[in-house]
């Protein structure tokens, strides 16, 4: 209401100034006092002033608008990482996918009392897939993200080869793991454009690699009903496709960096039962030679996995 006064009446206001120019003016014109010419040329002076004004208070607010934003930004390009992404070891060798961890205990930072992992043990061997079950809640994601060394856990440690993943380098591990996870993140943009997102930016690829993870993640089959293909939009967070289309996207996004050690979190949870089992034969087949956490709820996800453990901690 406020607003639609201020608008309304300001706008009356400058129509008024108008007419009661044009009329002065025109009285001027009539007795000889001012000339057509410089008349109009007041009023196109007059009009261009006020329409630079009011440009200027636009620009302001703009101004505003973007030193707010600007400011969010800074706070987040300022933080310091609890985990500094270029710190740590960088060996030479691509690892084996031999993880351990051991003795492992682990809480939120936001929630300090609440012990997700307390002597927390497993081991994951090369080339083989080792399922995670346990009631909803009992920290298997968990067991993912320290994995992942998105934390560090508060005693015991994990190790990779032998290596504590604290003495790694961050960006070197998360190289050699590829994840899919039970919501998985799409950005704006393509399919083709999110499944490559998995490949380190600096890495050539070839339309052959790109066309077999397409091939073994079936993202071929949903994508062949949409609209452009694999060039079709997915929308902010991918609201354009549906859950399972999504998993798709991002197991074949996991897939195209044939990664050493593969986390599948509930990564065939969205998907029919008929795409399951052809998505879980594709990632059992691609679990061969690779380290493979499969965390799942229902048995056809984990019946092919060399050991079972239950995350039952507590
Ligand atoms: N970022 C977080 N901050 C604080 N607490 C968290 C966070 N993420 C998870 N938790 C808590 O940690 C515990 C373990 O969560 P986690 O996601 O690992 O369970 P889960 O076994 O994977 O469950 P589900 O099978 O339902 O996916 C839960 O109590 C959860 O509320």
């Amino acid at each position: 209401m406020a607003r639609a006064m201020f608008f309304g009446l300001t706008g009356m206001l400058g129509n008024v100034i108008i007419i009661s120019v044009l009329y002065y003016g025109g009285t001027l014109v009539v007795n000889d006092v001012l000339s057509i010419g410089e008349l109009t040329s007041f009023i196109l002076c007059a009009g261009y002033s006020s329409i630079s004004i009011n440009g200027l208070s636009n620009f302001y607010t703009e101004l505003n608008k973007g030193t707010g934003s600007a400011q969010r930004i800074w706070e987040i390009l300022d933080r310091k990482y609890e985990i500094p992404l270029n710190f740590g070891i960088i060996p030479s060798e691509k690892p084996k996918g031999q993880v351990a961890f051991d003795n492992v205990k682990f809480c939120f930072p936001a929630r300090p009392k609440n012990i997700v992992l307390d002597n927390f043990t497993l081991v994951l061997r090369p080339g083989e897939t080792s399922a995670l079950v346990g009631r909803s809640g009992s920290g298997k994601t968990t067991i993912a993200t320290l994995l992942l060394r998105l934390y560090d856990p508060l005693n015991g440690r994990i190790v990779l080869e032998d290596v504590d993943l604290r003495d790694l380098s961050p960006i070197w591990l998360r190289s050699h793991i590829g994840a899919v996870n039970q919501e998985p993140v799409l950005f704006s943009g393509t399919i083709r454009n999110n499944i490559l997102y998995g490949l380190n930016p600096n890495v050539n690829f070839t339309e052959s690699q790109l066309e077999e993870a397409v091939r073994k993640a079936h993202v071929d089959e949903s994508s062949s009903q949409l609209p452009d293909g694999l060039d079709t939009l997915v929308g902010q967070r991918g609201v354009l496709l549906s859950g399972g289309q999504k998993q798709r996207v991002a197991i074949a996004r996991a897939l195209i960096r044939n990664p050493t050690i593969l986390i599948l979190d509930e990564a065939t949870s969205a998907l029919d039962s008929v795409s399951e089992e052809l998505v879980q034969n594709a990632l059992d087949e691609l679990a061969k030679g690779h380290t493979c956490l499969t965390i799942a709820h229902r048995l056809s996800t984990i019946r092919n996995a060399n050991t079972i453990d239950n995350c039952s901690v507590r």
